[in-house]
């Protein structure tokens, strides 16, 4: 497989069984909180965890889907004067910890759009990203952004909601080349203690229209929701839970990463094949 690939080495079944997994791990954090030093031993504590996926949240003044935790987040790394530009530059720190996992950015149509869609997408490639989320861009205003993504064979991942008609399944899944991320409620993210309703059935839904992997999040925030969302899902995304833990963390200090390593471990346990 092709660097281009690490998307699919993800989610491949072989790689996976071979690690004991029942699903991929999929981790959202947002770039530059507390700070872009941090955020690389962030990176390296989840790579060192066993996440196969980095979401890769681009700090954005107006993220719409974002629950209190995860707006924080964009605060504090907007407050740090984290740029895109940045972001790129620690996806290169990154790189340098570990050739092999996933990366994904969150990122909006108006980061993209205002340095030019094939200028972003050729400075994502060359930093090392996999694939792009832009949260505000239904795939039938994306022509272009569709086109150059395929053009340089970055992946593009697309969002499918309990509330999106089953009549648009198809439009998303042809859009898609990387995953598909169903967000397994309505509402903005954040933990839950609750399990989303109709996730299995949803999935199955989208199975239809496409091979590629299906990825779940929204409100998975402790081991036992790890474990029951990876019995049917590709991947399973955890953000909010891992986001709230970053903010008290520093590369200056010892303090609390071992509890940081510790919690990581045993979510990502959660998606252990269990015998
Ligand atoms: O935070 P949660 O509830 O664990 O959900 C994942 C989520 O944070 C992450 O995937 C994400 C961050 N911002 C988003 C915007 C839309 C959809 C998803 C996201």
């Amino acid at each position: 497989m092709s660097d281009s690939d690490r998307i699919a080495r993800a989610f491949d079944a072989e790689r996976l069984k071979a690690a004991g997994k029942k699903s991929a791990f999929v981790s959202y954090t947002c770039a530059g909180d507390p700070d872009l030093e941090t955020s690389v031993e962030i990176y390296r504590h989840l790579i060192e965890s066993g996440v196969d996926v980095l979401e890769i949240g681009v700090p954005f003044s107006d993220p719409l889907a974002d629950g209190p935790t995860n707006q924080r987040a964009a605060e504090r790394a907007l407050a740090n004067g984290v740029t895109s530009a940045d972001v790129f530059a620690l996806v290169r720190k990154v790189r340098e910890i570990s050739d092999e996992v996933a990366i994904v950015f969150y990122t909006y149509f108006n980061l993209v759009f205002s340095r030019g869609i094939e200028n972003y997408v050729l400075e994502a490639k060359a930093a090392g990203v996999d694939g792009l989320l832009v949260l505000d861009l239904p795939p039938e205003e994306g022509a272009d952004y569709l086109e150059i993504c395929k053009k340089h064979d970055l992946k593009t991942v697309f969002i499918v909601a309990p509330t999106t008609p089953k009549s648009r399944i198809p439009l998303i899944a042809d859009a898609a080349t990387g995953f598909i991320y169903y967000v397994s409620r309505e509402g903005v993210t954040g933990e839950r203690t609750d399990m989303a309703e109709g996730v299995e059935e949803a999935l199955s839904a989208i199975r239809e229209q496409t091979e590629l992997p299906t990825v779940v999040g929204f409100g998975i925030s402790d081991p036992s929701q790890v474990r029951q969302t990876a019995q049917w899902a590709s991947g399973v995304v955890v953000g909010s839970a891992i986001v709230k833990r970053c903010a008290d963390l520093s590369v200056n200090s010892t303090e609390g990463w071992s509890d940081f390593s510790g919690f990581l471990r045993d979510m990502v346990a959660g998606c252990t094949i269990e015998s």
